[in-house]
């Protein structure tokens, strides 16, 4: 009881600082127009709160990240603008003069009832607005999640009605949404604490997120609900989380995560128009033949919309939601307070390197000039690489803020589930494949495992491969201590693990027995699917939840933070995994380590190594 209330009177003090922090942000503003700032403040406090609930979006299938299916540019979808010299023409869909009265949303903005764009006060919407009350919805649909590779009922799915919201743009109107965000938590774990007191707690699974009142399920559904409305570097961290597996992360907090990972809400039309004119200038339209006002997906920085090509070749834009780029610090720093507080984050952690390196990737991520020149060298690297292939860039229409390649369709690596089991082994071989050439061939890596980067085309057994935001360049000297310390995990050589570990900066050599065992065993374990030969079954072993018991150790005798090189590697590495695991692929694993081994070239062979499994 004690600790719950410390727990609580720490949210607090969390909720008091951002709210400080966001007074000493706004002060510059109050000076210029008191009244605009009070209307904004109220309207972004409703919102970002959650009192408001934004516009119902009416999409004519499921919603739009779930699977790409960006096949929609006939002239029956009435969010399609056909554009002729680069004007819209008569068929394309603007707003027309109406005897309704307008209607004002949520974000202040006017629009007519007969935009097509904009049906939500129609008749078809009584429903709808009702609905509304519950942001959140449960699919009784059956979904085949288990590494089983069966189809079996599992606890229904949540599904977000996808939203029309305006993105907060200024410092001033994210840091009042973190603020409403940790007044929400801080209620949520109050009455879950009251809750516990007069009904006891729950049964634990030994997981510390699910012993504390904090992150229960109604307020792990608030923190999704949150990021989905704010978007950015905050939504991005809970994508990240929302792909672990249910041995790491408690049940009712994955679901409510995987909240986040079905998409973010939708900018409305007038703020994708002045993003659109402020990067590519007015006539953008010029190149186009049409363009697709309905999002094929919102991700966490920016939507991605269907266009045509003057040419005829289809195309994906993907358009940077504004003010997301120049708040990352804030955003991570506001994420950080709230999580300071909630005092979850256990020491070892070394949030603070971690949150270093968050911030650089993510800076980078924003920018979208990097992710053109990096997807154009993949696109080469892997050209005549069989089973992979990397779309276009079309730089005639990108800019820092827009990015255009050319449309791929596919089935996320998620949703494979129900293939044949042929099929998941060869989905499985080919990432693993995929992940060990990045790294051991290229050593040039995509570092974002995101499912919804991997779209599988059935027809041609081909991976298309999206979103080149993170990728990184590792040295010469990392990769080959790495090599050598991933075949001593895989040949059950612990002097091998802890040398190379030392080498790489895991370890500072200075840590004590409990910990060097908890390290060799975490590497053995991750060793396991290359130790044997003849394929292994990512159904049989579960990595994930043996690692996550040493963990605990690791975390807690720790004397180093891991090198630099070694957030986005891990994050890579562990999503093959855990894609392997969701399809439930038996992988031939040992032969396609040992295959990259055969013709590696050390850069340093003449360094003396003691152990045998790791020299070269
Ligand atoms: N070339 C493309 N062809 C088909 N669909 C695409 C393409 N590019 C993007 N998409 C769709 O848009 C979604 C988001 O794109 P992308 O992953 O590049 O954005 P992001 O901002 O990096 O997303 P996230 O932060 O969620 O990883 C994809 O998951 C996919 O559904």
């Amino acid at each position: 009881m004690a600790s719950s209330f410390r727990d609580l009177a720490r949210l607090f003090n969390g909720v008091s600082l951002i709210a400080n922090e966001f007074a000493k942000r706004s002060l510059p503003a109050t000076t210029d127009d008191f009244q605009t700032l009070i209307k904004k403040t109220l309207l972004s406090a409703t919102d970002l709160t959650g009192l408001t609930k934004g516009n119902l979006r009416q999409f004519p299938n499921s919603p739009p990240s779930a699977n790409p299916t960006p096949h929609r540019a006939d002239a029956a979808s009435s969010s399609v603008v056909f554009f002729t010299d680069g004007n819209p023409s008569q068929s394309e869909s603007t707003p027309t003069t109406t005897t309704t009265p307008p209607i004002i949303n949520d974000d202040g903005v006017t629009y007519s009832p007969s935009d097509a764009y904009h049906r939500l006060a129609s008749d078809a919407n009584v429903c709808a607005a009702e609905e509304e009350k519950s942001e959140v919805v449960t699919s009784s649909e059956t979904v085949n999640r288990g590494v089983s590779g069966e189809v079996a009922p599992l606890p229904p799915l949540r599904k977000r009605r996808p939203r029309e919201r305006k993105v907060p743009a200024t410092p001033f109107s994210r840091a009042l949404g973190f603020a409403g965000l940790g007044a929400g938590l801080a209620w949520g774990t109050f009455q879950e604490s009251a809750k516990r007191l007069a009904f006891g707690t729950p049964i634990s699974q030994g997981n510390q997120s699910a012993l504390s009142p904090f992150l229960s399920e109604k307020n792990a559904e608030r923190l999704a609900l949150a990021l989905c409305r704010m978007r950015g570097a905050a939504l991005k961290i809970g994508q990240m989380l929302s792909i672990q597996d249910e041995s790491l992360v408690p049940a009712p907090i994955l679901a409510a995560l995987e909240i986040v990972r079905q998409g973010a809400d939708v900018m409305p039309k007038s703020q994708l128009n002045e993003v659109l004119d402020s990067e590519l200038g007015p006539g953008w339209s010029s190149k186009l033949i049409s363009f697709d006002y309905e999002p094929i997906a919102a991700a966490s920085i920016g939507q991605v919309h269907q266009a045509v090509m003057k040419d005829g070749m289809q195309v994906a834009m993907k358009i940077q939601y504004p003010g997301v780029a120049d708040s990352i610090d804030s955003d991570i720093d506001n994420v950080k307070l709230l999580l300071n507080y909630t005092n979850l984050i256990p020491k070892g952690l070394y949030l603070d390197r971690a949150i270093k390196v968050a911030k650089e990737e993510l800076s980078r991520e924003c920018d979208y000039r990097l992710e053109a020149a990096n997807q154009k060298r993949f696109r080469d690297l892997l050209a005549g690489i069989d089973g992979f292939y990397v779309p276009i860039v079309v730089d005639a229409i990108s800019s820092r803020r827009v990015l255009t390649t050319e449309l791929v369709y596919g089935i996320t690596i998620d949703k494979v589930a129900s293939l044949n089991q042929e099929t998941r082994n060869h989905i499985g071989k080919k990432l693993l494949e995929l992940t060990l050439m990045e790294l051991f061939v290229f050593r040039f890596m995509q570092t974002d495992p995101n499912w919804g980067n991997f779209l599988f085309d059935e027809a041609t057994k081909t991976i298309n491969l999206i979103d080149f935001g993170a990728a990184r360049d590792y040295p010469k000297v990392f990769v080959d201590d790495y090599l050598r310390m991933v075949l001593a995990c895989a040949n059950g050589d612990s002097d091998g693990v802890i040398e190379m570990s030392r080498r790489l900066g895991f370890l500072s050599g200075m840590e004590s027995d409990v910990m060097l065992d908890a390290h060799v065993q975490a590497g053995f374990i991750v060793g396991l699917p290359f130790s044997r030969s003849g394929g292994f079954d990512f159904r049989s072993n579960n990595i994930t939840q043996s690692i996550s018991h040493l963990g605990a150790t690791m975390v807690k005798h720790r004397l180093t933070p891991p090198p630099d090189e070694a957030y986005s590697l891990h994050r890579k590495l562990s999503g093959a995994f855990l894609a392997c695991i969701k399809i439930g692929a038996v992988v031939p694993c040992r032969e396609l380590l040992l295959e990259v081994y055969k013709h590696y070239k050390f850069g340093d062979v003449n360094d003396i190594l003691s152990t045998d499994s790791v020299s070269a």
